[in-house]
């Protein structure tokens, strides 16, 4: 009975799914769905190399080594200094709003508090019924979702025009500027649609994989003391060989060179498996293990399937950055497709990849964290991290000078800043 109505289950949630990335992926399908008609997921041949074309502008690797890496620095610092002000955070409400602001910002120049209308909490409907039984009705997950995604194709749309009508000029180009000189451009393949759902989608692709990733890797190393032993010798090394001690952020060259901070985000990505499936279509019939798959199918290729294997990786449930060394760290591989592969690879997995390699850094050298899920970490001259300790014990082993605050009970995790 257990087995009938589990199959029950998995059937339904693979129908659903497989219901919208039929939905997302083709093109003619309603164009009320999320993401809409004219995304980079769904845009074939020309137009999906021209659309990703745009994005590696955003995102690309010159991008990133000349503008993205003081500002995702800047904004890290900003929100840890916060966070380390507060009695306790939550940790992924918390790394969502900050991986939104910073997305929404380079993308749209969007401020949630200058704003009137929330685009995050848009967002957060469209998101709550994205895998959810396409059942249109009132008061149903299918509905919110649908909703969710029209206020944010709704404000996206308005600050689209806004611009349009009234072309400032600011300090620093965004994204949205580079799409509005692409829709001037004569035969254009940029319309005003295609533009909002390029938008509509990058604002979501940003924040809720790379909020996810990074909070599993706080908690990934709060709970190995050697990883975190690691990661801070690698940083303080770093800080060590700085030729100029007034350097104020970290290079290109520096960040390149953080190895193990490298290992420990592919190995969260492996164990995160963010997105269980990715899709292809089939354009010819393929022969596989004596199985035809027919043109026209959709394949859900199942990462997890290939990161949980023993065959590829050795005790794959343990959480072990050292599973990596020596190893190219490529996004995507036949063996690690956290990221997706091929010509569909994530777009912003590097971008993602500096982020994470950033926050880590800072959390390596600057910062105490203690959460009540029986983990906690910090660092005075050396970083070390000890088990959970009863509240009164713990003040004990920080040093007042260098910490700013003292300790405060938090229910989820506390955030203690140190000068250095
Ligand atoms: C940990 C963070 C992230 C994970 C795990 C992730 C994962 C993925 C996966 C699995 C795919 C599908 C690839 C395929 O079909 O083979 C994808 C596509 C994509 N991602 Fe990400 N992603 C992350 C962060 C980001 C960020 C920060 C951006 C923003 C710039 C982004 C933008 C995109 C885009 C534009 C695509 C579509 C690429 C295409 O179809 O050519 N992703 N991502």
């Amino acid at each position: 009975m257990m087995l009938v109505l589990m199959s029950v289950a998995v059937s339904l949630v693979s129908c659903i799914i497989t219901h919208w990335i039929y939905r997302w992926r083709n093109p003619k399908c309603n164009g009320n769905l999320p993401p809409g008609r004219d995304n980079l997921v769904s845009a074939e041949g020309f137009m999906h190399k021209y659309l990703r074309n745009l994005v590696m502008n955003l995102v690309g690797n010159e991008t990133m080594r000349t503008k993205l890496i003081p500002k995702v620095e800047k904004t890290i610092c900003k929100n840890l200094q916060r966070w380390c002000g507060q009695a306790s955070i939550e940790l992924k409400d918390a790394v969502a709003k900050m991986e939104f602001g910073f997305g929404a910002k380079i993308l749209l120049s969007y401020s949630e508090s200058k704003s009137s209308k929330s685009l995050r909490q848009a967002y957060a409907d469209f998101q709550h019924g994205l895998i959810s039984f396409p059942l249109n009705l009132p008061g149903t997950a299918y509905r919110k979702c649908l909703q969710g995604r029209k206020k944010a194709v709704g404000i996206i749309k308005s600050i689209l025009e806004e611009r349009r009508a009234t072309p400032e000029t600011r300090k620093e180009r965004d994204f949205l500027d580079l799409v509005i000189e692409e829709m001037k451009k004569k035969g254009s393949l940029m319309t005003e649609e295609t533009a909002v759902d390029l938008l509509f989608i990058l604002v979501f692709a940003a924040f809720e994989t790379t909020s996810t990733a990074l909070t599993l890797a706080v908690k990934n190393v709060g709970e190995h003391p050697k990883v975190l032993e690691e990661l801070a010798k690698e940083h303080e090394a770093i800080l060590r060989n700085r030729k100029n001690t007034d350097q104020s952020g970290i290079t290109w060259q520096e960040y390149k060179s953080m190895t193990f901070t490298h290992m420990v985000i592919n190995e969260t990505v492996r164990l995160a498996n963010i997105v269980p499936g990715i899709f292809r279509k089939v354009l010819k019939d393929v022969e596989i293990k004596g199985y035809t798959i027919p043109a026209g199918w959709i394949v859900m290729v199942c990462p997890p399937a290939v990161h949980m294997d023993p065959k590829q990786y050795d005790d794959p449930f343990v959480f072990n950055p050292w599973r990596w060394q020596g190893q190219e760290l490529n996004s995507g591989s036949q063996t690690f497709m956290g990221f997706g592969g091929g010509a569909r690879l994530c777009a912003g997995a590097e971008f993602s990849k500096l982020q994470m390699t950033v926050f880590s850094s800072l959390f390596g050298h600057k910062i105490q964290v203690e959460s009540d899920q029986g983990w906690r970490y910090h660092q005075n001259s050396s970083c070390y991290v000890s088990k959970w300790l009863p509240h009164s014990n713990i003040g004990e082993e920080y040093d007042p000078r260098r910490c700013r605050s003292n300790l405060i009970k938090g229910n989820s995790v506390k955030f203690f800043y140190c000068q250095y």
